[in-house]
């Protein structure tokens, strides 16, 4: 874990490099050779990437429930990743959500290092995840949004309105939050497990909502928009702007596959919290973003974390004489520490509650 306060550096604000034909990328955003995204990628993989109809979820236990439950529970056992339409949120409160974060991100440079992300946190506009000067960055601005305490209740979810989004932030949060909710519902009944028992476990979750804004890249062969990693949540919700190019990779059998954007469609993925959970029946899978020549890409980013009071170890019912814990029990707040405090690296998160065999 580096030590705080660290010496990062100059860290160039992406949008703001030259970006012509023969701009040359900064030697601080060019990745060795062995981490930098193929140029083919075949695209056969992409439409393997599961699409759940939640409206056929909800409906309850009819035939197509079954079904449909079926091809969730093989999503999460074997992707850790799958897209889902007719979610229920509106369209219009999306698209409003897109259109600000771009407003927000197309503001001059000055404005939005009004709030920077200071090293060691990850509130802020800027660059997370940086804690030394040799360190390479990603083709990224973000800007991360409130963590919500364990303490707020509805209907106000966020203790101060972030420059740029008003209220709709938290109709967004609130939206996404029962979107969540149902989400571990069928999660926990995919196990064949009590649906509420995520619920009562877990309690009252943290919420932190993450945009990433990549710009067009002279040489999307040589830098990466996002570091490979896992999340550190129980379920990511990652939303992505129409037109955006496309730009999200999954590990999948050693290859980055893809993930096709389907019109609106929502991408959940498996966070490190369930796959702990789990005791590793479901895992959280590494992934990273790269760039495009011509276009740029919005994603918004929701986690759905327990609170920092939280003791996470594997749930007694994933437990068994063939199944032996895989990872020790811990405070989430420590872990959530440990995972902001550590540069993105794969699945290495995850080695803070690991058992070693
Ligand atoms: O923008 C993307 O496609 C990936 C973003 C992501 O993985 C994250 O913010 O955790
Ligand atoms: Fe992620």
């Amino acid at each position: 874990m580096a030590g705080f306060p660290v010496n990062v550096g100059h860290i160039p604000d992406v949008q703001e490099l030259e970006n012509g034909p023969k701009a040359k990328i900064p030697v601080r955003f060019v990745r060795d050779v062995n981490e930098r995204p193929l140029p083919t990628i075949p695209s056969h993989f992409s439409s393997s990437i599961p699409v759940i109809d939640l409206s056929k979820l909800k409906k309850g236990k009819n035939e197509e429930f079954h079904d449909e439950m079926l091809k969730f529970t093989a999503s999460c056992e074997e992707w850790g990743f799958f897209q889902i339409i007719n979610h229920g949120i509106d369209l219009d409160l999306l698209d409003k959500m897109e259109k600000l974060a771009m407003e927000f991100f197309m503001l001059p440079i000055e404005e939005k290092q009004k709030y920077p992300i200071a090293p060691g946190t990850i509130q802020g506009y800027g660059q997370a995840f940086v804690f030394s000067e040799d360190q390479k960055l990603d083709w990224c601005n973000m800007y991360v949004l409130g963590i919500v305490p364990d303490y707020i209740r509805v209907p106000k979810l966020w203790t101060t309105n972030p420059p740029a989004f008003g209220n709709t932030l938290d109709t967004y949060s609130l939206e996404l939050r029962k979107l969540f909710k149902e989400l571990l519902r069928f999660v926990a009944l995919s196990l064949g497990l009590n649906e509420n028992i995520f619920e009562e476990m877990l309690g009252v979750c943290e919420q932190i909502v993450r945009i990433n804004y990549y710009p067009p890249c002279p040489r999307p062969d040589l830098v990466i928009g996002i570091s490979p990693h896992s999340d550190g949540s129980a379920l990511t919700l990652l939303q992505q702007r129409k037109d955006s190019s496309v730009g999200l990779q999954i590990l999948k059998n050693q290859t980055w596959v893809p993930v096709q954007p389907v019109p609106n469609a929502l991408v959940i993925n498996i966070g490190d919290t369930l796959e702990v959970l789990t005791n590793g029946r479901y895992k959280s899978v590494e992934h990273r973003a790269v760039t495009d020549k011509e276009n740029d890409r919005l994603t918004l980013v929701s986690f759905y974390s327990p609170n920092h009071h939280t003791e996470v170890a594997p749930m007694p019912e994933m437990v068994d004489e063939d199944n032996p814990a895989k990872y020790r029990k811990y405070n989430h707040g420590e872990y959530f520490k440990h995972y902001v405090t550590n540069k993105l690296h794969g699945k290495k998160s995850l080695d803070f509650a690991k058992i070693l065999p």
